[in-house]
């Protein structure tokens, strides 16, 4: 289980003229600051593949990058399995994957060579490197490209080897970014293919995204979020129900709450 306790993040404006910018247009600006997120609790069940929803700017990629622990957190706890991940710091980098908007990846070098590099940066057995690489390439069907030069790939290409570094040792849990924006509907299907794999291997799979048909399809667990704030948190069904088996309307009214 992961578990996100009163989970709060400010950003400091550059100045009063952002400040008096932003401040007619969102309640989140208080004096020179933006208020992200505000007391964000989460529960997520091992092995559950969980939605995390929202507007554009409702604090979905702020948290998932505090949940990667690429930004820090303000105030809150992170506790995984009951254990605090601050204290545990090395070891809970190791138990997730994260796939942010930014690949990360080096231009130069073909799929298959940042993929190599990154096993090794994993701490990989050498041994071990190629036969995972071979796999994830058949997963996510890259082989017809993965020894191109990684600046030559599409967008979608990009992507499934930006997924495929973020699995690469294995983790227990993956926290996804928005990880089919602007792909085609080919390369879309083999990454939500391969999300239901890792749910068939008992990884638990955490992603954003703006597409409820991905949702309706995948997930067992739903979170709203609203301004900086979670507005509903609970099953997939649940959530459906309340709209009177209507996703869409249901989560629009979620996302309506505080406007
Ligand atoms: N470093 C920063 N400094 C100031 N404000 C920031 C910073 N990072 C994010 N924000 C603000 O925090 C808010 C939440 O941003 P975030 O990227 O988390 O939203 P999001 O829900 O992922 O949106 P989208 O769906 O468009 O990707 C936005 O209004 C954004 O401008």
């Amino acid at each position: 289980m992961l578990r996100l306790c009163n989970i709060n993040k400010r950003f400091a404006l550059k100045d009063a003229k952002q400040s008096n910018a932003l401040c007619a247009s969102d309640s989140r600006v208080s004096g020179r600051f933006f208020y992200a997120l505000k007391d964000i609790n989460m529960h997520c069940q091992s092995g559950q593949v969980v939605a995390l929803l929202g507007a554009n700017g409702a604090g979905k990629t702020t948290l998932l990058r505090i949940l990667s622990t690429a930004l820090k957190a303000d105030s809150g706890e992170i506790y995984i399995h009951e254990q605090s991940v601050e204290e545990n710091l090395a070891q809970y980098r190791k138990s997730i994957g994260f796939l942010s908007g930014s690949t990360g990846l080096y231009a130069r070098l073909t799929g298959f060579e940042n993929l190599k590099y990154f096993a090794q940066l994993y701490g990989l057995q050498t041994a071990d490197i190629e036969p995972r690489i071979d796999f994830l390439v058949k997963q996510l069907a890259m082989t017809s490209f993965i020894h191109r030069r990684f600046d030559d790939y599409s967008t979608g290409m990009k992507q499934k080897v930006a997924i495929a570094r973020a699995v690469l040792h294995q983790p227990k849990w993956v926290i996804l970014d928005e990880p089919t924006t602007g792909l085609d509907i080919k390369a879309r299907e083999v990454i939500l293919s391969f999300i239901e794999k890792l749910k068939q291997q008992g990884v638990g799979v955490i992603f954003s995204t703006h597409d409820l048909s991905e949702v309706e399809r995948l997930c067992e667990q739903v979170f709203v979020i609203d301004q900086g704030q979670v507005q509903f948190s609970g099953e997939l069904q649940q959530l459906v129900a309340q709209g009177n088996g209507n996703l869409y309307q249901s989560v629009l009214s979620y996302m309506e709450q505080s406007a």
